[in-house]
């Protein structure tokens, strides 16, 4: 693939984020000064990406690039319509929490995005199933499910990254046991929470496997023994200071074999910052990687 002349086929959802019309805006700008040509297709609600996706991806071509203008969750709807295709992945970051542009070498940053869209080389990177869904990051089950099926979308846009901390705080008083069980490696373990990470980065910029990473076909399970809100408040602390996986109750077992989650009851799962799955769920590495754009270091 050559840095000039790329096709951009850009997925924007313009609902990511909190500042997403003007720094699309400024990324639409940085590009029109390159040599690429630029198409832009609008998301218009929930699943619509993977729609625009399992259509583009018929197009052929060795300089196509497709975009992911949004955050996470617009990705994860990207990577479940690239089915059986080798067109690379780039992302426009746009959306709150940004991990896998983060993973990416991207960061927050329009400036590197562009720059990267327009002359970093395609490199694998390796994907994960939960159940049926394709996910690139990470699987939660415990605190995090549980604040992302609270979230409220107008406390998203009005407070960013905050609003899972307000969604938290309003459910976790609620379940003093999670009795989640997690078995990896051939051994199950109980959990209050459970975080199964193909990805360094959590949340943001927090680092919570630092021995995993989006181009490593490795999956990272961290074990939280302990719930409640008191506990809550430590785990929380801990992943501000990227500590969490050091905590002497944070149990993590690093695996590339399958690892499955159950629970007494149906406990709602989180996947790539977005909800809809529940337990049982068996988590398993895709061998055939993906292209997407990494910024070289
Ligand atoms: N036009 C739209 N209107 C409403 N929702 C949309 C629209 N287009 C896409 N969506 C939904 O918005 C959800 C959230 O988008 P996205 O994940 O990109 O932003 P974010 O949640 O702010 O970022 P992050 O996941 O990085 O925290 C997507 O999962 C998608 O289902």
């Amino acid at each position: 693939m050559t840095p000039a002349n790329r096709r951009l086929v850009i997925i924007h959802n313009p609902t990511s984020g909190m500042r997403n019309k003007s720094r699309f805006s400024k990324a639409l700008l940085g590009l029109a000064e390159t040599q690429c040509e630029v198409e832009i297709l609008k998301t218009s609600g929930p699943g619509h990406a993977t729609m625009l996706t399992e259509e583009l991806v018929g197009r052929k071509g060795p300089d196509l690039v497709l975009v992911a203008a949004g955050g996470d969750g617009t990705v994860s709807e990207i990577l479940n319509g690239l089915k059986d295709c080798n067109i690379p992945l780039g992302v426009i970051p746009l959306g709150t929490a940004n991990v896998l542009a983060r993973e990416l070498g991207v960061g927050v940053s329009i400036k590197k995005a562009v720059d990267t869209l327009v002359t970093a080389s395609p490199v694998p990177v390796f994907t994960a199933f939960a159940n049926e869904k394709r996910f690139l990051l990470m699987l939660g089950a415990g605190y995090d499910s549980l604040a992302v099926a609270a979230l409220r979308s107008d406390q998203k846009k009005r407070f960013g990254a905050m609003a899972y901390v307000l969604a938290a705080m309003r459910v976790i008083s609620g379940y003093r046991n999670m009795n989640l069980e997690v078995e990896v490696n051939g051994v199950r373990h109980r959990a209050g929470s459970v975080i199964i990470t193909k990805a360094k980065y959590y949340g943001g910029p927090f680092v919570i496997a630092p021995d995993c990473g989006i181009e490593t076909p490795r999956l990272a399970v961290l074990v939280l023994k302990g719930s409640g809100i008191v506990n809550a408040i430590r785990y929380g602390g801990a992943l501000l200071a990227n500590r969490l996986d050091s905590l002497p109750d944070v149990e993590v077992v690093v695996t590339d074999k399958p690892v499955s989650l159950t629970s007494a009851a149906e406990f709602p799962c989180q996947c790539d910052g977005d909800g809809g799955l529940a337990t049982p769920i068996e988590v398993s590495l895709d061998p055939q990687p993906i292209m997407m754009l990494r910024r070289s270091c």
